[in-house]
């Protein structure tokens, strides 16, 4: 088992340059699917775990697929016969394995896809997916584990109110809907950066949906799309993490291929915090002097506070000076990182919902272990301002959506490696002897 080793205190400084968004690339990939003619041309695919796994998915549904990792280049071509089913080994491994269901019940009439079930952050149901599947005239079956949709003939357009604007749901229907007869209407649908990603992938492919990015989508189905060449968007949960490194070692960072308009809810509130960041080239600069200022923040659906910067918000909020609140009405379940930030001496406090933070807390390094890939970044954050030597376990979700996040924060002058556990048992022996 390897892990990250940071010793606190250094300030970071430099350029980084963020990769293609994991949010977007996973949508992106499943929906090649639905081309039946031509070779789909992905660029700014970014070197992740999860990319791999998808990628393992697409090849077991009968898809030509080569990943070039240096050149950040997937080549699809999906236009054989497709196979149905995405296996539980799949799914087990990635929760976005569900999304090849839409664009297998558009191509194929039927999908059968294992059951996702809940992770470490929530019980995460797909009741939504189905709903719209139906709706678009489906029929839905589960047993032994795997959810089955059926269609005879092509699905229909339909209206689709989603209780929630669920990213998964709204893109799961997006797909189906874009080989359906008719029109579909999503209501209620997630304004996600990455579901505008997915619309713009869908009409380069000669599909027809329009009102991406607002409440409302409609789409025109089509008979037939075809392979085309799209670059995926920054990810804009790594410049994010990014951000709050450079804030919380009160640094100066250039964060390339930042896109300001995607971040404006965590901008505001690190700017509410008093971090200078201004627009600079392709990006963000981001500089910070402390005490920082303690804030209040609210997960919300987009443009609200994203989810997946709660945990690394949190850890710039244990420097901030005075008591911060952080709650997350998104999933029921992702403060699994505050017993971990406790290990380091943090004064955070779960109630209900919500995360009381009393700072500023005078950080320790620990011993501690990831619980989720955003945890995973939040804890090394909080490692580079701790006093002494912070290790983190469980990098395997790092893995997920982080590419070479220890190396980029060595380039801006942190004190850190990633070693496997051999080499810190040896370490810590030549430490004691
Ligand atoms: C691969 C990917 O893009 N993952 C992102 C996507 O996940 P994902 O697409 O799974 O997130 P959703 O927006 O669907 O989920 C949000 C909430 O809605 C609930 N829900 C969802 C669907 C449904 O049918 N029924 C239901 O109750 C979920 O349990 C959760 O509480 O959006 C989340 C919310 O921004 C992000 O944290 C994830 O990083
Ligand atoms: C929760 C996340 O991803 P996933 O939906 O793939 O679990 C995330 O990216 O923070």
């Amino acid at each position: 088992m390897e892990k990250i080793v940071v010793k606190g205190g250094k300030v970071l400084s430099g350029k980084v340059k963020v990769e293609g968004a994991k949010n977007a690339v996973l949508p992106v990939l499943a929906a090649s699917l639905l081309a039946s003619e031509g070779k789909n041309i992905i660029k700014n695919v970014p070197n992740l775990a999860d990319v791999y796994t998808i990628d393992e998915v697409l090849k077991s549904l009968n898809v030509q697929l080569s990943f070039s990792s240096e050149e950040n280049i997937v080549e699809i071509d999906a236009s054989a016969q497709l196979s149905s089913e995405a296996q539980f080994e799949f799914v087990r491994k990635m929760r976005a394995s569900i999304l090849v269901m839409g664009p297998l019940l558009a191509r194929n009439g039927y999908a059968r896809v294992a059951m996702p079930g809940g992770c470490a952050i929530g019980s995460r149901p797909i009741d939504q997916h189905l709903k719209g599947f139906e709706l678009m005239g489906a029929e839905i079956s589960t047993g032994h584990g795997y959810v089955e949709a059926r269609t005879e003939g092509r699905l229909k357009g339909a209206k689709i109110y989603l209780d929630f604007p669920s990213v998964g749901a709204t893109e799961n229907i997006l797909t189906a809907a874009a080989l359906a007869d008719g029109t579909t209407i999503i209501e209620n649908a997630a304004k996600e950066p990455e579901i505008v990603d997915l619309a713009n992938f869908i009409n380069e492919m000669g599909g027809k949906v329009v009102g991406a990015g607002t409440d409302t989508i409609r789409i025109e189905g089509v008979e037939t799309l075809y392979g085309t060449i799209h670059s995926i968007i920054p990810d804009r949960i790594e410049a994010g993490t990014f951000m709050v490194a450079a804030a919380i070692t009160g640094g100066d960072v250039h964060i390339e291929n930042a896109v300001p308009e995607h971040m404006t809810a965590l901008i505001s509130k690190m700017v509410e915090m008093g971090v200078e960041i201004e627009e600079e080239g392709e990006g963000l600069r981001v500089r910070a002097t402390h005490p920082l200022k303690a804030v209040d923040v609210k997960t919300m659906p987009h443009p609200g506070f994203p989810t997946d910067m709660q945990s690394q918000l949190m850890s710039l909020m244990l420097v901030a000076e005075g008591a911060s609140v952080i709650t997350e009405t998104v999933f029921e379940n992702r403060f699994m990182h505050v017993e971990e930030f406790r290990r380091m001496n943090a004064n955070a406090k779960i109630d209900g919902r919500s995360v009381m933070i009393d700072g500023p807390c005078k950080l320790q390094g620990a011993e501690v272990a990831a619980t989720d890939l955003r945890a995973a970044a939040a804890l090394i954050l909080a490692g580079l301002v701790a006093e002494g030597i912070t290790r983190v376990s469980e990098l395997k979700h790092l893995d997920r959506g982080y590419v070479n996040f220890h190396t980029k924060l060595a380039a801006l002058g942190a004190d850190i490696e990633r070693i496997s556990t051999e080499e810190v048992f040896a370490k810590e022996l030549q430490v004691n002897s």
